[in-house]
C-alpha cells in the first residue's frame, strides 16, 4: 500500500493548516503536507499525488465578496502554470478517484461556493447553497452540540453514537439552500450530517445560542452523496485532546476530543482502499 498522504491547503488568509495537519497525523496519516495554494497554482504541488484533501477554516482573502468567494473562483477557473490543466480539473479528477475532501469552516464555505456540496448523484458543481451571516448578526466564538445522523453515507463520522461537542468560530455560518428541492435532497439522502441540538443530543434546535447562526433545519453540516466530500462549520481539528476542552480541569473526560474521529475514520479508509 501506498503511504496514507494527505495535503493542507494554505495561504490568502487561511489560520488552521497546523492544527488539521496534527489531527491528521494524530488520526493515523503518515504524512500531512501543508502546501501554499501559490504552489499548487504553479503546478510544483500536485493534487494526485495525496489521499485527503484538507480546505481548512480562516479568512481567506479577508472574506470579501462573502466568505470563500474569492477562492472558490480561483479554484474553479485558474489554470496550473506548465500545462493546459484547471486545478479544478485537478479536483475533480481527485474526486473521481474515490479519495476524501474534508472542508473546516472557512473550508465548508469554499465547498459550497464552488459547488461540490451538497453533491447530488457524485456530480454536482453549480452552486445550490450558501453559508451567510449568522442571524444573531456577530460573530460567534463557542462551543455547540452536534447530533450526528448515523444514517448519513459520511465516512468521517463511523462510529459516532449520539453526538460531538465542537467549537465554532465564524460569522457567516448560516446554511441556506436556494430551494425547498435542494433541502429535499439534503434530508432524503441523509446528506445533512451533524445538526445544532441540546446537550443531550436528542434534538436538532433552531434556538439561539445552542443554534449559533439560524441554519436552516438546524444544519451545521453536510457530505456529498457518495459520503466522501465533506464540509462543517465546526472545527474537529480544534477538539482532539481532551485539554482543548474548555472545563477540562473539572470534567472527567476521555482522552480524545471529540473531533479526532473523522481523522481516524479518514485515515482508515484510505489505508482500506489505497
Ligand atoms: N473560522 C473560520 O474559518 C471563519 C470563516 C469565515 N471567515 C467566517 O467568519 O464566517
Amino acid at each position: 500500500m501506498a503511504k496514507s498522504r494527505a495535503l493542507i491547503i494554505t495561504g490568502n488568509g487561511t489560520n488552521c493548516e497546523m492544527e488539521a495537519a496534527y489531527a491528521c497525523k494524530l488520526g493515523g496519516f503518515e504524512e500531512a503536507e501543508i502546501a501554499h495554494i501559490s504552489d499548487l497554482l504553479a503546478g510544483e504541488v500536485r493534487l494526485d499525488n495525496f489521499h485527503f484533501l484538507n480546505l481548512t477554516g480562516g479568512f481567506l482573502d479577508g472574506d470579501d465578496l462573502g466568505s470563500a468567494k474569492a477562492q472558490a473562483n480561483r479554484l474553479r477557473y485558474a489554470r496550473v502554470e506548465g500545462g493546459d490543466e484547471h486545478l479544478f480539473d485537478q479536483l475533480q479528477r481527485f474526486i473521481a478517484d474515490g479519495k476524501l475532501v474534508l472542508g473546516v469552516c472557512n473550508g465548508f464555505q469554499l465547498l459550497v461556493k464552488m459547488g461540490l456540496l451538497p453533491g447530488f448523484d457524485d456530480k454536482q458543481q453549480q452552486q445550490t447553497a450558501t453559508l451567510t451571516f449568522n442571524d444573531c448578526g456577530r460573530f460567534q466564538d463557542r462551543w455547540v452540540y452536534l447530533q450526528n445522523n448515523p444514517d448519513s453515507p459520511a465516512v468521517f463520522t463511523r462510529g459516532i453514537d449520539k453526538g460531538i461537542y465542537l467549537p465554532i468560530r465564524h460569522g457567516e455560518g448560516k446554511f441556506v439552500v436556494d430551494s425547498p428541492a435542494t433541502l429535499d435532497r439534503i434530508e432524503s439522502g441523509n446528506l445533512a450530517v451533524f445538526k445544532y441540538s441540546d446537550p443531550a443530543y436528542t434534538t436538532p434546535t433552531m434556538e439561539f445560542p445552542l443554534n449559533p447562526n439560524g441554519s436552516v433545519h438546524a444544519i451545521a453540516g453536510i457530505c456529498n452523496d457518495t459520503g466522501r466530500i465533506m464540509g462543517l462549520m465546526p472545527h474537529p481539528e480544534a477538539f482532539v485532546h481532551r485539554t482543548q476542552h474548555p472545563r477540562w480541569t473539572r470534567e472527567e473526560l476521555p482522552a480524545d476530543g471529540d473531533g479526532l474521529v473523522l481523522f481516524r475514520n479518514a485515515a482508515d479508509y484510505v489505508k482500506k482502499h489505497f
